[in-house]
């Protein structure tokens, strides 16, 4: 087993930079159907440009880590604490190279360990079997999707849906409901795994467990393959699309397995996977430890680049958007000029902020002048380069919604004019943007290296102590393009698309399943 350190530490670093061809097929299947010029297309576009763009740079797909979590099938007599040990250093290889974000944190005192190991990180699973070889996968399922899983207890009020009974019609209104509530924020379109039954950690298990599976695989259980085959055809009626910025494609992916249950509890759980649905699967030599077979990876290349040229055609041809240049220090003038649905570019200096930065400005001066300035919900992967000095290795939006309670008195509080994150905010966000004259910028999520190579130069960073994603970056960018979706004007695309996507759900009321 002398290879098996050396084979994880592959399997980590193509699982972070190399999205499965099973994905991409979905992915690209996406892109047929939307409409050229729309948004959806154009946020497919930067997608599809950025997944290229891991592939050539060896760098994340998105910077969000997730917590690596591995699966692993053993022949009897293999040394499982060995190998244990073996995962442990290569996972922490690997985010000393930069292609894992340090994304562990201590939940009391909020310390990154900054080499992902600590209590409960990385997950590793082994269960037993009679195969003569190792079967390791692994998943790095970001915080964003993460946090959109839902679990349903039947019987059920669901919104637009109403009553959802015990029966396979009620788990058909749980999944179209945790589709609708996952809105833009898991960076759609994504992928579901649902587990039905079980108590509520075995039916959370199984849900994440069908996440393992090939995306363009067959349910051999005829009412589950009904009912995945319902939810694909349906939930991408939805009109939420790429980035909850409304479109063709929700979903890419729904998968549904069935456990028993006990007869008090009818669970079914969701485990939300967003577009950048890193996973893959390694056959391993138990005698040496090598990788003997890729999983995940079988079929053609999806050719993403050609789809892009015809893209950005139809884009020229069609194209009525309004293009805005900033520049910070931005003043109050020009952020009323904006409207929803304008492209913005950033040139100049961008401040990155997120769950720490907003709890700590609200009762602290800030460590640079904020005023005019742009903040950036964003946690990046950061590197040293041969003279010491910091460059950018992944730098995607993270979910904004979680600094609602924070932003719009920060913006106010500092003279904040523009901030950019993904999946939108809230009334208080919208008041706030509204009285103090700023704008909500929604950048792709998932696209960290895209954003990266717009990161020309790292000016400084401050609150270092927060850890390399929580910490202050001062950094200075050329074309990070974004989209207005909340604007000084009341105006709130995210707000729309929830309101129509809720009206569609409502669509799918009657009963389908008898
Ligand atoms: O933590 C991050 O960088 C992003 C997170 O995965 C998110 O989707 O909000
Ligand atoms: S930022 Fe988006 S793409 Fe990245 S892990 Fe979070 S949900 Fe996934």
């Amino acid at each position: 087993m002398e290879k098996f350190q050396e084979s994880m530490y592959k399997l980590i670093v193509e699982t972070s930079t190399n999205l499965p061809k099973d994905v991409r097929r979905a992915i690209a299947a996406a892109k047929i159907r939307e409409n050229a010029g729309t948004r959806a297309a154009m946020s497919l576009d930067t997608i599809t440009k950025n997944i290229k763009m891991a592939d050539d740079n060896v760098s994340p797909i998105c910077q969000d880590t997730g917590l690596p979590t591995f699966k692993i099938k053993v022949p009897v007599n293999v040394n499982q604490i060995e190998m244990k040990k073996a995962i442990k250093k290569a996972v922490a290889e690997a985010t000393g190279d930069a292609k894992l974000r340090p994304n562990s944190v201590d939940s009391i005192t909020g310390d990154n360990s900054g080499d992902n190991l600590g209590e409960g990180t990385p997950v590793i699973k082994f269960e037993q079997w009679e195969e003569d070889y190792i079967d390791v996968r692994l998943i790095l399922k970001g915080g964003g999707c993460e946090n959109k899983n839902i679990q349903y207890s039947l019987p059920a009020e669901l919104e637009g849906l109403g009553r959802a009974g015990r029966d396979l019609d009620g788990i058909r209104k749980c999944i179209m409901h945790s589709v609708y509530q996952a809105q833009g924020q898991g960076c759609s379109a994504g992928f579901i795994g649902v587990g039905i039954g079980g108590d509520r950690t075995s039916g959370y298990e199984l849900a994440k467990e069908m996440l393992f599976r090939s995306a363009d695989d067959v349910n051999p259980n005829e009412n589950l393959r009904k009912l995945e085959e319902y939810v694909m055809e349906n939930a991408n009626k939805l009109g939420i699309g790429t980035m909850g910025f409304g479109g063709e494609t929700t979903l890419l992916g729904c998968k549904v397995g069935v456990i028993n249950r006990i007869p008090a509890s009818f669970f079914v759980s969701v485990a939300y996977n967003c577009w950048a649905y890193r996973r893959l699967g390694v056959k391993i030599d138990p005698a040496c430890g090598e990788i003997q077979e890729w999983l995940y990876q079988e079929g053609e290349e999806v050719d993403f680049e050609k789809m892009k040229e015809e893209a950005a055609a139809a884009l020229e041809e069609k194209s009525e958007v309004r293009q805005v240049t900033l520049e910070a220090p931005i003043t109050e003038e020009q952020i009323r000029q904006l409207r929803v649905g304008d492209v913005v570019t950033i040139n100049g200096m961008m401040h990155t902020g997120r769950d720490a930065i907003h709890k700590y400005l609200t009762d602290h001066d800030a460590p640079v002048d904020l005023n005019g300035q742009i903040i950036y919900h964003c946690g990046p992967v950061m590197a040293k380069d041969g003279e010491g000095n910091w460059v950018v290795k992944a730098a995607g939006p993270t979910t904004s919604i979680r600094e609602e309670p924070y932003q719009g008195d920060i913006m106010k509080k500092f003279g904040i004019r523009a901030v950019i994150g993904k999946g939108g905010m809230g009334k208080k966000t919208l008041q706030a943007l509204g009285e103090h004259g700023g704008v909500y910028l929604n950048a792709i999520g998932g696209a960290a290296q895209y954003y990266a190579e717009c990161m020309q130069k790292v000016e400084g960073v401050d609150l270092m102590e927060f850890g390399i994603p929580e910490a202050m970056w001062h950094i200075n960018v050329k074309g990070f393009t974004a989209v207005v979706t909340m604007d000084s004007h009341g105006n709130s695309l995210h707000q729309d698309v929830e309101a129509s996507s809720l009206e569609r759900l409502s669509q799918f009321k009657e009963p389908v399943f008898k």
